[in-house]
C-alpha cells in the first residue's frame, strides 16, 4: 500500500492524502520518499487531465516532518548520501509546485518541520479550524534547521525579517496566529468546508505559480544587499551570537541559508540550505539536542520511570501547605488543571495572598488574550484559600511547601495525613533534605513521597519525584500520574540529600564562587558561565537563591552527617559565603545585596568592593576562559556521574532531562550524562583527573567513570 493514495475525480481534481501504513504520525522516510517518487511520476504522466491538486492527509497530525528516527542516524561517512536524498526529495516536491497547475493544501492537524514546509511548497494553505492544531518549523529546537524548503520559502512569503524568528526559534504556531503572521491563506470552520475551500481556490486560479517562480519578483521586504536590509543584516550575526553565546550552530547555520539563499534563484538557494541542513544533521549538538528533547524526553513521557501494574489514577482534590511563592505556584498549576486545591497557611490572610498569585497569573493571560474571564474565574474558583487543617479532609493528595526545617515538616505532616483519603499520598517539596528522614513522621511512610518543584512553578517544567526507603511502587505510580495530570515532566530519583538536582545546582554555584576566592574577576565567572550554555552565571544565581539559605543548607547537611558520624569536608567555596554574609552583611538579591548591586532604578552591576577584596590581577590576568568554562560543566557532569553510582538516579533519561529541565545544564550538550559521552567516556575522564590535579579531589573520577572508560563504554 502506497504511502500516498492517488484519488483523481471526475471534476479533474486530485487528491493526494498522506497516509503512512504502520505509522501513527506521517514523517519524511523512506516509505514517504518512494510514495512521493511514484506520485509525482503518476501527476506528470496525468498533468493534461488534472485541474488541480489538493494535498491532504489521513491522519490525526496532517504531517509531522522529518523522520527523526532516520536523521538521529545519519553519520559523518552518511553526509554526502543524506544530502544526495534530501535533494532528490525537494526535486519531487519542487516538481508539483511548478507543474502548472493550482496545488492546494489542506491542513487538517498539525503540521511541523518538512511537513508544513510541504504546505508552503504548495500555492495556497487551509487550515482547519482547530486550536489545539500546531504549524511550524520547530526544527532548531532540535538543533536541527528547516532543510525540506522552509529557509527559502518562508523569507520569499514574508520577508526575512519576519520569517527569521519563526526559522529560529521554532515557534509553533495556531491557525489563527498563523493566519495572523501570513503563512496560511485560509482557515476552514470544518474538514467540508476545507475541502470546498481548497475546490474554490483552484476553479479560481486555474494556472498557479509561486510569486517567487514569476519574473521580476520581489523579496518582501528587500534582498539581503537592499540598503536598509543590508544595515539590519550587519547586526544580526552578533544578535545572534549575544543569543546563542556560540553554542548553537542551527541559529547560524539557518541564517545563513536564508540570507545566501535569498541572494540567488529558489533552485540554487534550496541546495545551499540542504548543504546545511547535513552539516547540521551530521553534527554533535542536533545529536545531543534531538537524542534528549525527542527520544529520551518521549521515553520519558511514555512512563519509563513509572512502575507497571498500578491503575491509572487522576487526581480531583490537592491539599497544598503552605501559600508561599513555591505552595503558591504549585496550587497555581494544579488548579489550572483541572483539579480542586485546598491552599492552607497558618493565617487566613496568608492563604488568600498565596491564592492571588494565581489571580495575578490568570489576569495575565486574560490582558493577552490568551484566556477568558469565565475561564480564569472557573480556574480561581477550585482553589480555597485557607486556615484551617479540616478543610484538606477528602485530598487524594497533600503536598507540603512549608519551610526548609524537618520540625515544622513533621508537624504539619501529622496534623494534615489523617485528613486524606484512604491510601491517600502525602509529598514534600523540600529542596534538600532526605525523604526518608521526612516520612519518619508519617503513619504511613508507604504512602510518604517527595515531589520537588522548581521556582517559578507555573513556568518551570520539572517535577523531581523522590523515592524515600519505605515508599511504595503504588505511591510512586500515582505520584507520577499527578505529574503528568498537571502537564509537568516526572523525573524519578532515590532519596539522598539534595536528591539530584539540589546537589548538582551546589557544585555550580560553589564552582563560580570558588573560582571568585582564587582571584579570578567576577566577570569572567560570569561570562564563562554563559559562554559554557548555562542561562545565568554562578554569581547571579547565587544571589537569587541567597548565600543565607546556603548557609543554611550547609549547617543542616554538616549537622547530618555528623550525627550519623561521619566528617563535614568544607567546600572551598564556604569560607568567600562567610565572608559575603558574615563580614559584608551581603545575602542576596532578596536582600538587595549580593555579589551583585541591585539599585532601585537600572539594572544590576557587579558589586565594585569584590575587585578589591578577592580579585588576584595577575590571576585574572592569565585565566583561561576554556579552563572555566570546562570547570563549570565537568563538575556537574562528575556529580551526576555519582549519582548514579550512587543509585540516587536510576536512569540516563532522568539525569539529561533533570539537568537541563531543573538547572538549566547547557542544552546544547543535551545533558550532563550526554556531555560526557559526546566528550569521550576517556576524554572526559582524563581531563577530570587533570582538573582533580590542578583544583582539588571534587573533580576525582568516579569509579563508575573510570569503569566506562576502561571500556570507551558510553552511559546508556
Ligand atoms: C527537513 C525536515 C526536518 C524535520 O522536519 S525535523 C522534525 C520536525 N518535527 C517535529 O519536531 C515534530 C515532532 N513531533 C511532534 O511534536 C508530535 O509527534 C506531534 C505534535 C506531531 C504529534 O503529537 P501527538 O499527536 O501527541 O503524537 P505523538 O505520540 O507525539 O506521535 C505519534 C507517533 O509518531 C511518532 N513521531 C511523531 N513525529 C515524528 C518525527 N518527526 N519523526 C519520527 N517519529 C515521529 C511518535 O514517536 C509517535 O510514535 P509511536 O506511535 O511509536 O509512539
Amino acid at each position: 500500500m502506497s504511502a500516498i493514495r492517488y484519488e483523481l475525480g471526475s471534476d479533474q481534481i486530485l487528491t493526494l492524502t498522506i497516509d503512512m501504513p504502520g505509522q501513527s504520525a506521517n514523517t519524511m522516510n523512506t516509505a514517504f520518499r518512494e510514495a512521493l517518487d511514484e506520485t509525482v511520476s503518476k501527476v506528470q504522466g496525468d498533468l493534461e487531465n488534472i485541474r488541480g491538486i489538493i494535498v491532504t492527509s489521513a491522519k490525526k497530525t496532517f504531517f509531522a516532518g522529518g523522520d527523526l528516527n532516520e536523521i538521529h542516524k545519519v553519520t559523518r561517512d552518511d553526509g554526502q548520501a543524506f544530502e544526495d536524498m534530501v535533494n532528490s526529495m525537494k526535486a519531487h516536491m519542487r516538481a508539483l509546485e511548478t507543474c502548472g497547475k493550482p496545488v492546494v493544501a489542506a491542513i487538517n492537524g498539525t503540521a511541523l518541520g518538512g511537513g508544513f514546509e510541504i504546505a508552503l511548497a504548495c500555492h495556497h494553505r487551509i487550515v482547519l479550524n482547530n486550536n489545539s492544531l500546531q504549524l511550524g518549523l520547530p526544527e532548531v529546537t532540535l538543533g536541527l534547521l528547516p532543510g525540506g524548503g522552509g529557509t527559502q520559502r518562508l523569507p520569499r512569503m514574508i520577508g526575512l525579517e519576519a520569517a527569521f524568528p519563526l526559522l529560529m526559534e521554532g515557534k509553533k504556531l495556531r491557525p489563527s496566529a498563523a493566519l495572523k503572521a501570513g503563512i496560511i491563506d485560509e482557515i476552514a470552520d470544518s474538514p467540508e468546508d476545507m475541502m470546498a475551500k481548497a475546490r474554490a481556490f483552484i476553479d479560481a486560479n486555474p494556472k498557479c505559480q509561486q510569486p517567487w517562480d514569476k519574473k521580476g519578483f520581489k523579496l518582501p521586504g528587500g534582498a539581503p544587499h537592499h540598503p536598509a536590509m543590508a544595515q539590519k543584516l550587519v547586526i544580526a550575526p552578533a544578535m545572534l551570537k549575544q543569543k546563542t553565546k556560540g553554542c548553537y550552530p542551527a541559529p547560524e547555520r539557518i541564517m545563513a541559508a536564508a540570507v545566501e539563499g535569498a541572494q540567488v534563484d529558489f533552485d540554487n538557494g534550496s541546495l545551499i540550505e540542504t548543504r546545511y541542513f547535513a552539516e547540521l544533521v551530521i553534527g554533535q549538538v542536533a545529536k545531543n539536542m534531538t537524542g534528549t528533547f525527542w527520544f529520551q524526553l518521549n521515553d520519558i513521557n511514555a512512563g519509563g520511570s513509572r512502575p507497571e501494574g498500578v491503575e491509572k489514577e487522576t487526581f480531583k482534590k490537592v491539599g497544598v501547605l503552605g501559600a508561599g511563592m513555591m505552595g503558591a505556584g504549585i496550587a497555581y498549576s494544579t488548579a489550572n488543571r483541572g483539579i480542586e486545591v485546598v491552599l492552607k497557611d497558618v493565617s487566613l490572610e496568608s492563604a488568600e495572598k498565596g491564592k492571588s498569585y494565581s489571580e495575578t497569573l490568570l489576569a495575565k493571560k486574560v490582558s493577552r488574550r490568551h484566556m477568558t474571564e469565565e475561564k480564569k474565574a472557573e480556574i480561581l474558583s477550585r482553589i480555597k484559600a485557607t486556615d484551617s487543617t479540616a478543610d484538606l479532609e477528602g485530598c487524594d493528595l497533600v503536598i507540603e511547601a512549608v519551610f526548609e526545617d524537618s520540625e515544622l515538616k513533621a508537624k504539619v505532616t501529622a496534623e494534615a495525613e489523617p485528613k486524606l483519603v484512604n491510601n491517600g499520598i502525602f509529598a514534600s517539596n523540600t529542596s534538600t533534605i532526605p525523604i526518608t528522614q521526612l516520612a519518619e513522621a508519617s503513619a504511613k511512610p508507604e504512602n510518604f513521597i517527595g515531589l520537588h518543584f522548581f521556582s517559578p512553578v507555573d513556568k518551570m517544567m520539572l517535577v523531581e519525584i523522590i523515592v524515600g526507603e519505605k515508599t511504595s511502587d503504588e505511591t510512586l505510580a500515582r505520584a507520577f500520574d499527578y505529574v503528568q495530570q498537571i502537564g509537568k515532566i516526572p523525573v524519578v530519583v532515590n532519596d539522598s540529600r539534595g536528591f539530584f538536582t539540589s546537589r548538582v545546582f551546589g557544585t555550580f554555584v560553589n564552582e563560580g564562587i570558588t573560582m571568585l576566592g582564587e582571584g579570578v574577576h567576577p566577570s569572567s565567572i560570569e561570562n564563562a558561565g554563559l559562554l559554557a550554555g548555562m542561562p545565568v552565571g554562578p554569581l547571579t544565581i547565587s544571589d537569587e537563591v541567597s548565600m543565607t539559605l546556603m548557609q543554611h543548607v550547609r549547617s543542616q547537611s554538616k549537622k547530618d552527617v555528623e550525627a550519623a558520624g561521619g566528617t563535614w569536608n568544607p567546600h572551598p567555596a564556604e569560607a568567600i559565603i562567610d565572608q559575603m554574609v558574615i563580614e559584608h552583611g551581603r545575602k542576596g538579591k532578596a536582600a538587595g545585596a549580593g555579589f551583585y548591586e541591585y539599585p532601585t532604578k537600572g539594572k544590576k552591576y557587579l558589586w565594585p568592593e569584590l575587585e578589591t577584596l578577592f580579585v588576584d590581577n595577575e590571576k585574572a590576568r592569565d585565566v583561561k576562559l576554556q579552563e572555566l568554562k570546562d570547570r563549570i560543566l565537568f563538575i556537574q557532569a562528575i556529580e551526576t556521574v555519582r549519582c548514579l553510582e550512587e543509585g540516587v538516579l536510576r536512569t540516563v533519561e532522568d539525569a539529561n532531562i533533570g539537568s537541563i529541565f531543573g538547572i538549566g545544564y547547557a542544552p546544547w550538550t543535551g545533558g550532563a550524562i550526554q556531555f560526557v559521552n559526546q566528550y569521550g567516556v576517556r576524554a572526559f575522564t582524563e581531563r577530570a583527573q587533570e582538573l582533580a590535579n590542578i583544583y582539588g579531589e571534587r573533580f576525582t573520577p568516579p569509579a563508575l567513570l573510570l569503569a566506562h572508560a576502561e571500556q570507551e563504554k558510553p552511559f546508556t
